[in-house]
């Protein structure tokens, strides 16, 4: 048995986590009663905590998404960004990741007058107080930034040149997130056109809350780097019959056009396991083809997605998979060393962090 703690010991990588999916419920208390902001639905941290998990436990991205409201009221300052910032990666450094991509849009920010510029730049010294806070605590992490545009918006156009005129100081990608169905990756092919012709990186939320054609487009139309999510690529698999999830291994596994682009070209699937159960992406964590698409081989990677509204971490997510499907170190070694693969820093550093810190810290494991 690998416990929740031997967990937090494993040096993680994480690609896929949102800054504003991810507050401490107590700084969500604070920063309200600093900014005014008089519609919270409770009034104690743990009352909060526990309203985020159920109002996001919904079945629906629609509904998991309303609760971003609260979080996002409360993050309209430079100071109100900054701590968030600052606390999001002591609170993943304490929790043993070594590298992370924390995502936010930018475009949510601001109501209170904030400019872009000004909220990319809050948040990067945050990242940059917590990295040099975590260095000093003997738990060092690098922290990079990716700038979401919302899809259902027309800013992201606008918003990739925000992330390219950042990619010197932090900002090393681009995302669109936001309700899938009916906003298909195509909508924002500018946005990607521009990004590719920039040389520089993107991601997608696709395959969550809506299937295969979203994968399709995001691979084939907009050449994707990564998918966040791309769970539902597993609608374009056929299974033998009377295989299930938990199975060892799945010989006869048919795959279509689609999984067999996304598996050849190695595009990284950034799954999250707790939030898609929440968002009803797939049934249950028993029913998540976390295993299938790992034992077929796609390049899969553990995200968190959500800290607050999943009430989650890394830790807990390699827990759960380890209860799961019986994951070892072994295992979580290969997911992690996927992960670091396939981040958007340069090549240089992804080697270090591999070499100098992953393999020896799963050795360490391994005993
Ligand atoms: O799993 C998800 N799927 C789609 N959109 C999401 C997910 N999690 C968060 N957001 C959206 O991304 C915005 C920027 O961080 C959040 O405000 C939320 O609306
Ligand atoms: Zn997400």
């Amino acid at each position: 048995m690998i416990s929740i703690e031997q967990c937090r010991l494993a040096p993680k990588v994480l690609l896929h986590d949102h800054l504003d999916g991810g507050l401490r419920p107590a700084t969500v208390l604070d920063l309200a009663r600093e900014t005014g902001y008089d519609r919270l639905p409770a009034e104690t941290a743990d009352d909060l905590a526990q309203w985020f998990a159920t109002a996001a436990d919904s079945g629906s991205l629609e509904t998991y998404l309303e609760t971003f409201a609260h979080t996002v009221a409360v993050m309209q300052t430079e100071a109100a960004l900054e701590r968030v910032a600052r606390e999001c990666v002591e609170d993943l450094s304490n929790d043993g990741v070594v590298y992370a991509e924390v995502r936010f849009a930018p475009e949510l920010h601001l109501e209170k007058g904030l400019t872009l510029e000004a909220v990319v730049e809050s948040v990067l010294r945050g990242f940059a107080a917590g990295e040099a806070q975590a260095r000093e605590q003997g738990r060092p992490i690098v922290v990079r930034c990716l700038v979401t545009a919302m899809r259902h918006a027309a800013r992201s156009r606008e918003i990739a040149e925000l992330a390219v005129a950042f990619r010197d100081r932090g900002v090393v990608g681009f995302d669109i997130a936001g309700a899938e169905a009916g906003n298909p990756p195509s909508r924002h092919l500018d946005a990607f056109e521009y990004m590719r012709g920039q040389c520089a990186h993107f991601t997608i939320h696709a395959g969550e809350a809506f299937g295969l054609p979203s994968i399709h487009e995001a691979v084939a139309f907009c050449g994707t780097d990564r998918l966040g999510h791309g769970v539902r690529v597993i609608d374009d698999i056929e299974l033998p019959p009377g295989a299930t999830p938990a199975d060892a291994s799945f010989p006869g596994a048919e795959l279509g056009e689609i999984a067999n682009y996304v598996r050849d070209k190695r595009i990284p699937l950034e799954l999250c396991p707790s939030s898609n159960v929440q968002t009803g992406a797939v049934a249950s964590l028993a029913d998540h083809p976390f295993n299938i698409l790992a034992k077929l081989r796609f390049r899969v990677t553990v995200n968190t997605d959500n800290r607050l509204m999943s009430n989650t971490t890394m830790s807990r997510e390699f827990t759960v998979l380890h209860q799961q499907f019986g994951y070892g170190w072994a295992d979580f070694e290969r997911f992690t060393v996927n992960a670091m693969k396939s981040a958007f820093i340069p090549f240089p550093e992804r080697l270090r962090l591999i070499d100098d810190v992953i393999k020896p810290g799963f050795a360490v494991l391994m005993g």
